[in-house]
């Protein structure tokens, strides 16, 4: 089957937990490649099988290249030991949201893991959906989307897990569409993450750790009791994996002047240090 007839086939089977993003009506119909809801706006399903579900494009800081060096890093795997203690914390048997998915490398490899979920990967950036929705399929295909995770295209209660890694979070709106019994699962970059990248980028040493505090006090704050789970490791790095690792993240432009030395210099290794907060509604 085309992309687009999965995606449209994945819409069909869930039309009751979408709602439309501009009016919050229920999705009526799914007829061919397109979706209409009770109050006539429709959302046309792309090739890619890709949906645009807000209102206006919003154009982000990731560049279309910054999202290929991203999903290089991605698919050699740098993320594969935080994604394997995100997979154990998911509520199966449901819709598992990933708010924010980026390039999408994350949403395919937590789907690929738990074949009877479906998942939906959501970004506010065109960019990163159009690559995310690229490439191979392998089923389970999830059901990529341009759309604002603080007006999410869901009803209330309808969603079983929402995964959030590195990405801005909307508690109340998390809340709106979690179902009872739900679970949020949120990853947030601990103070060692990048350090080596960090340390060359800021040879002074300002900025040499992340403080992650100001996010976990905003996640502690709304919830209370987060249980929180580090995932710390180090990832080895050809010279081409240290390019996309320093072509990937805005952390890198404030060096763009020295990058050629930067590059020449690299790096073997280099520190992933995460924790993953988790929180059952
Ligand atoms: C650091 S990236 C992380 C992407 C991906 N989760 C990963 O780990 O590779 C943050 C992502 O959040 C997305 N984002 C920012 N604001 C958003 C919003 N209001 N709704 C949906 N996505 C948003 C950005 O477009 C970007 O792709
Ligand atoms: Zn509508």
């Amino acid at each position: 089957m085309k992309k687009a007839e999965l995606a449209s086939q994945f819409v069909s089977q869930h039309q009751q937990q979408f709602q439309c993003p501009v009016c919050g009506g229920e999705i009526d119909s799914v007829v061919d490649q397109t979706i209409y809801c009770e109050h006539e706006h429709s959302f046309d399903i792309s090739k890619k099988g890709t949906l645009f579900m807000i209102n206006a494009p919003v154009k982000t800081e990731y560049t279309d290249e910054m999202l290929r060096y991203r999903q290089q890093m991605l698919t050699a795997g740098f993320f594969e030991p935080m994604l394997k203690a995100v997979s154990v914390q998911i509520k199966h048997g449901g819709l598992v949201l990933d708010a924010g998915c980026g390039e999408g490398t994350t949403t395919k490899w937590l789907a690929q893991q738990n074949h009877n979920d479906a998942y939906v990967g959501l970004d506010i950036s065109k960019p990163a959906i159009n690559i995310a929705g690229s490439g191979a399929v392998n089923a389970p295909q999830p059901l990529f989307m341009v759309g604002d995770l603080a007006k999410l295209p869901f009803g209330d209660q309808q969603v079983t897990t929402i995964v959030n890694i590195l990405s801005p979070a909307n508690y109340q709106e998390f809340d709106r569409v979690l179902q009872p019994g739900g679970k949020l699962i949120k990853v947030i970059p601990n103070s060692q993450y990048l350090n080596e990248l960090r340390a060359l980028v800021y040879p002074e040493g300002e900025h040499a750790t992340y403080d992650n505090s100001p996010v976990k006090d905003h996640f502690i704050a709304h919830y209370g009791n987060v249980e929180f789970t580090p995932a710390h490791y180090q990832f080895d790095l050809t010279p081409a994996l240290f390019k996309a690792l320093f072509e990937m993240t805005p952390l890198t432009w404030r060096a763009a002047e020295r990058k050629e030395s930067i590059l020449k210099q690299g790096l073997t290794q280099i520190t992933a240090d995460f924790e993953i907060g988790v929180v059952t509604k």
